[in-house]
């Protein structure tokens, strides 16, 4: 027998696994890689947090990805090496942080790679006439993680939601479902990472089949784009010191949600594809608005994502939402846009995760880390049975060193 296969079966039958989970969004900031200790699996999985980083991406490492980027149109052959370069580009990061933290790559069970999104395509999305189907693309093969660390990795977790009848995305529910469900208290896990998108969690052991993710709409993708076109020496509107500085205007940000998105049924998926700078640029002419100034255009863009937040809940929680709503990802740390989302959702409590005892900026990594234990040591996971568009399935493909 394969002795890979073999070393799969012990790992499955452990108490725990140490496991780092590898996530890089569509804010192209970085590779966020989280080292965990992942006790059990299913409901009773319990997360230990050893070590987190963010690995920031160069400006020709964000130069490269942006070649095909959410473009519908690139060069193949450019698509294919950065396939491969980004597999080991990553398992190279992976090697530094571990060398960093002085943790053998033998004392890690397994990798969990996510990969960088390129093209999110669900079908409302894309509406291609030879293909009614759902699609999604994430580059960075994990043979190279594999090979270039000596760890079984565990990647491509996209691939089976589309399969099974799903967007491909947003995962966050089956991870935000193992580790944070509490008995006591309905929630509602916002990540404000380029897309916003939240996990509802009815109270533990109540209503399993009620949980679903979705995405909003926009979080950061359009603000990062705005502040690069306007600030070139700045990466984001820090602390949204900016867009506090303007005033949102009220025709601009009308125009940017009258969009069918904002009315289809949940759950539903987005990304830079639709919401990009294209969107921003035709929104601005036919509010007539093409020369307002930086600030009171991050003012309205900072207003657009809390609204279409806001909208999202009220469309699933009715009008008047009364939940506890803990916010991860980058837009955790902007306080104009939780001032905007306290507005729009008075009736809502609002912490980061931290309060649930997860590092906000880790959240999404660790998610990864929890599938991929999922994949080797659990059963698939269901839980949006109710919905559609929600599968119960085990999701990732397996990469042997050797
Ligand atoms: N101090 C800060 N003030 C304001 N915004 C911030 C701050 N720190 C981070 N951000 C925002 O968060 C973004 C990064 O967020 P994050 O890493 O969660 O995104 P991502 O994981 O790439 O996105 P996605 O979840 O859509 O894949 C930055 O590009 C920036 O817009
Ligand atoms: C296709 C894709 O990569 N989607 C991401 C993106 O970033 C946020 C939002 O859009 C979410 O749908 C998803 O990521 C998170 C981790 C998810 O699947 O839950």
């Amino acid at each position: 027998m394969n002795p890979y296969l073999v070393r799969l079966a012990q790992l499955a039958q452990q108490p725990s696994r140490r496991v780092i989970g590898l996530m890089s969004g569509t804010s192209l900031d970085g590779l966020d890689v989280a080292l965990c200790r992942l006790h059990g699996h299913g409901l009773a999985t319990r997360l230990e947090l050893e070590e987190f980083t963010t690995v920031p991406y160069s400006a020709d490492m964000r130069h490269r990805i942006r070649q095909v980027f959410a473009r519908p149109q690139v060069s193949l052959e450019y698509l294919t090496l950065l396939h491969a370069w980004l597999g080991r580009t990553h398992g190279t990061m992976v090697a530094a942080c571990l060398e960093q933290w002085q943790v053998a790559p033998a004392a890690v069970d397994l990798i969990a790679s996510h990969g960088q999104t390129v093209y999110h395509a669900p079908h409302h999305q894309h509406q291609h006439p030879d293909f009614p189907l759902n699609a999604t693309l994430q580059l960075g093969d994990a043979d190279h993680l594999a090979v270039h660390t000596g760890i079984i990795t565990v990647s491509d977790f996209r691939q089976k939601h589309v399969a099974a009848g799903g967007e491909g995305a947003p995962l966050a529910a089956y991870g935000d479902y193992l580790l944070l469900s509490s008995p006591d208290e309905e929630r509602l896990l916002l990540n404000l990472g380029g897309i916003a998108n939240f996990t509802y969690l009815p109270r533990a052991g109540q209503d399993a089949h009620t949980v679903f993710s979705t995405d909003t709409g926009p979080g950061n993708t359009l603000l990062d784009a705005t502040v690069r076109t306007h600030f070139p020496t700045l990466a984001y509107d820090a602390n949204g010191q900016l867009a506090a500085a303007g005033r949102a205007h009220a025709g601009l940000l009308a125009t940017l949600l009258n969009h069918p998105f904002f009315e289809s049924n949940l759950p539903k998926t987005t990304g830079p594809e639709l919401f990009s700078v294209a969107y921003l640029q035709q929104a601005q002419q036919r509010s007539a608005t093409p020369a307002l100034g930086p600030e009171d255009l991050l003012a309205t863009l900072t207003e657009f994502s809390a609204l279409g937040v806001a909208r999202a809940v009220r469309q699933a929680f009715g009008a008047q939402p009364k939940l506890s709503i803990y916010v991860s990802g980058g837009g955790a740390h902007n306080p104009t846009l939780l001032a905007a989302l306290r507005r729009h959702l008075p009736g809502c409590r609002f912490a980061t995760t931290q309060a649930l005892g997860l590092l906000p900026d880790a959240k999404e990594a660790v998610l990864f880390a929890v599938l991929a234990n999922e994949a080797v040591a659990g059963t698939p996971i269901s839980l949006g049975s109710g919905r559609q568009r929600v599968p119960g399935v085990s999701m990732g493909k397996i990469s042997w060193p050797g």
